[in-house]
C-alpha cells in the first residue's frame, strides 16, 4: 500500500514538474479548461463529453511521454546525435498527430453548436 501510494506521489509530481518547466503542457491544459467551459456552455452530450475527454487525457499524457523522451534524450547527451534527432522528433511528431486530430474532432462537434448560436 505504501508503495502504491509512493507512485502515486512520483507521479503527481511528474506532473507538476511538466507543468512548470513545460510551455506546451501548460498551453494543453489551458485549452482543456477553455474546451470543458465550451462543453459546459453548449451543453454537450454525454457521448460528445467522453470523446472531449478521451482526448483531452490522450493530449496530456502524450506530452508528458513527449517531455519524458527529451529528458532521457538530453540525459543520454546533449551533444548533436542523429538518433537523438529522430527520437525527439518522432515524439514532437506524435504529440503534432495527435493535436491535429483533436482539433478537427472539436471542430465537427462544436462548430454546428456555434454556428447554431449565431445563426
Ligand atoms: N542532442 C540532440 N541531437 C540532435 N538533435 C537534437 C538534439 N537535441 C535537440 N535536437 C533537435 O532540436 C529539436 C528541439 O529540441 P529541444 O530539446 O529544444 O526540444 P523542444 O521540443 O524544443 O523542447 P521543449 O518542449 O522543452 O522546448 C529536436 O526536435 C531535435 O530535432
Amino acid at each position: 500500500m505504501k508503495t502504491l501510494l509512493k507512485s502515486f506521489y512520483f507521479a503527481v509530481q511528474g506532473i507538476a514538474a511538466a507543468f512548470q518547466s513545460e510551455r506546451n503542457f501548460r498551453i494543453h491544459v489551458t485549452a482543456a479548461i477553455i474546451v470543458i467551459a465550451a462543453g459546459l456552455f453548449f451543453n454537450i452530450s454525454l457521448i460528445e463529453w467522453i470523446v472531449i475527454l478521451l482526448l483531452i487525457g490522450g493530449m496530456l499524457a502524450l506530452e508528458l511521454v513527449n517531455t519524458a523522451i527529451e529528458r532521457i534524450a538530453d540525459a543520454v547527451s546533449k551533444e548533436f546525435h542523429p538518433l537523438l534527432k529522430t527520437a525527439k522528433d518522432a515524439a514532437a511528431g506524435a504529440v503534432l498527430v495527435y493535436a491535429a486530430v483533436s482539433v478537427v474532432i472539436g471542430f465537427i462537434i462544436f462548430a454546428p453548436k456555434i454556428i447554431e448560436v449565431f445563426s
